[in-house]
Formats: structure tokens, C-alpha cells, sequence
């Protein structure tokens, strides 16, 4: 840890969104606001109410980069973010809490009238497109379903309507973009939620001041169960 990491504030890495917009409560809880908004704000370092915490905004799949390599202290990612970053950078991310915010399913989903299971028992090899490559390529490596996965960054949905793809994995909560694409979900590979990630330098060496931000973010999300 660099002794400039030492004199700054408690950095919790964060993206914009549901899940700031869903930690929000839980900052709140700890009697922590928040007065500048990263919808409008195009700050990327924002301070709290809090001399001893700010923010960082950065992308969903960059927060446990950041928290990895101690420029975050801790940060706030979804499961379906964790599993793939450990796929390629194991170890160095604490894991102390699930904060049950941006709660989703990882899912396969086909087009209506896709006989999935045919496809599955004849032994068809399928191609899927996804963001999951890690997840999905598990998930089917667990069925025996031959796949080839297509690495997509986002849109997935529509990968199936233009012939790009047989099936997708990808994120389900209310199931309104699959109905309004025509596809169906068929098979539910994870629960997702948001999990608090802690630098494993930073737990140690500045354990007094990120122990009480810990605590409370455990008190606050176990309350909204
Ligand atoms: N529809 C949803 N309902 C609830 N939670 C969701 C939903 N979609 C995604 N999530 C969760 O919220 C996290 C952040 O999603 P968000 O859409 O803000 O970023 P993203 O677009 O997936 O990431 P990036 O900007 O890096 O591509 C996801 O990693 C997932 O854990
Ligand atoms: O079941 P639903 O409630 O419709 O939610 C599912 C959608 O939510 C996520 O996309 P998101 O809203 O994050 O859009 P983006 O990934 O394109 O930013 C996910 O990738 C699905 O497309």
C-alpha cells in the first residue's frame, strides 16, 4: 500500500446505476449522503457527507480491478461481475458481505418456440451468445452441452431474433425484455445480487476506520431482507 492510498480518504468504488442508486440507502443507514449525482455530475471522485469516505464512479466490470489493485479500498459488484473477474484474476478480493441490492437471475433464454430440451437431448451443439462467457461455458460444461459461446458486451436479446445466436445466457429480474424480444428464459444458472468486495491490504492496514463502514453496510442490508 503506497502512503498516498494512507492519506486519503476511504475510496468505495462504485458504478452508476442500480447499484449507486441502490447503495444510496445503505449509505444512508450509516449516516452517510451522498449530494452529487453521477447521472449529471461528470465528476468521477465524489466526496460524502463523510471527511473519511468518497466515491469513485467506474464501470460495473472495472470496480474489482480497482479494488484488487488497492486504488479502492472497497467497492460494490454484482456476483455475476465477481465470478468472471476470478476466472481471470484469482485471489486478493474479500468477499465479507451480500447486500442483497440489484437482485437478478443468470439465465439461458431462447426464442418462443425453441424446443430447448430437444435441442439438448438430440445433443445439438448450440451456439450462445453472452456476456457470461465463464458462467455459461460452466453451466453447459456441467450439462455435457456442446456449446460456442459468442462473447457479446451487451444487447444480448438480440443476438437469437437476427440469427447471430441459438440461445443467450444473460441477466433476468423482471423478465419485461425478454417478453418484449420474444424469447423466453429456460433454465436459471445463478441468483445474482451485489456483494461488498474489500481490498485484502486495506482490511488490515486500515482496519479501524473501514471495520465501522463494514458493520454498518451489514446491518443496514440484512434490515432489508
Ligand atoms: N435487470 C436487472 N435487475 C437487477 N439487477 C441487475 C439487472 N441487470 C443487472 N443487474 C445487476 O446490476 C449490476 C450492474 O448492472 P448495470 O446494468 O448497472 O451495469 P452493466 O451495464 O451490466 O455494466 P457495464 O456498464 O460495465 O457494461 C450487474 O452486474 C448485475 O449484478
Ligand atoms: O428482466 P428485466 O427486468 O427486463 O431486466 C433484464 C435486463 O436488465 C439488464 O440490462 P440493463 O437494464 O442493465 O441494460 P444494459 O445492460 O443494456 O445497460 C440485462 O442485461 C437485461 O437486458
Amino acid at each position: 500500500m503506497s502512503p498516498a492510498s494512507l492519506e486519503r480518504p476511504l475510496t468505495l468504488a462504485l458504478s452508476k446505476g442500480r447499484i449507486f442508486d441502490e447503495t444510496m440507502p445503505l449509505l444512508a443507514a450509516a449516516g452517510i449522503q451522498v449530494p452529487e449525482n453521477p447521472e449529471t455530475s461528470r465528476k468521477l471522485i465524489l466526496p460524502t457527507s463523510s471527511p473519511n469516505l468518497q466515491l469513485i464512479i467506474v464501470r460495473a466490470t472495472d470496480v474489482p480491478t480497482y479494488v484488487q489493485y488497492g486504488a479502492a479500498d472497497f467497492g460494490i459488484a454484482g456476483k455475476d461481475v465477481l465470478v468472471e473477474h476470478a476466472a481471470e484474476h484469482p485471489g486478493g478480493l474479500y468477499q465479507p458481505i451480500d447486500l442483497n441490492i440489484a437482485r437478478c437471475r443468470l439465465c439461458v433464454a431462447v426464442p418462443v418456440g425453441f424446443d430447448y430440451e430437444a435441442a439438448v437431448r438430440q445433443g445439438s451443439r448450440l451456439r450462445i451468445a453472452t456476456k457470461y462467457v465463464r458462467a455459461a461455458r460452466e453451466h453447459f460444461a456441467r450439462k455435457g452441452v456442446y456449446v460456442d459461446i459468442i462473447k457479446l458486451y451487451g444487447s444480448m436479446e438480440l443476438a437469437p431474433l437476427v440469427g447471430l445466436a441459438d440461445a443467450i445466457v444473460d441477466l433476468v429480474s423482471t423478465g419485461s425484455t425478454l417478453k418484449a424480444n420474444k424469447l423466453v428464459a429456460v433454465e436459471d444458472i445463478a441468483e445474482i445480487s451485489s456483494r461488498l468486495i474489500v481490498n485484502q491490504a486495506s482490511l488490515k492496514t486500515r482496519a479501524s476506520a473501514l471495520q465501522p463502514l463494514i458493520d454498518a453496510f451489514a446491518r443496514a442490508s440484512s434490515q432489508d431482507e
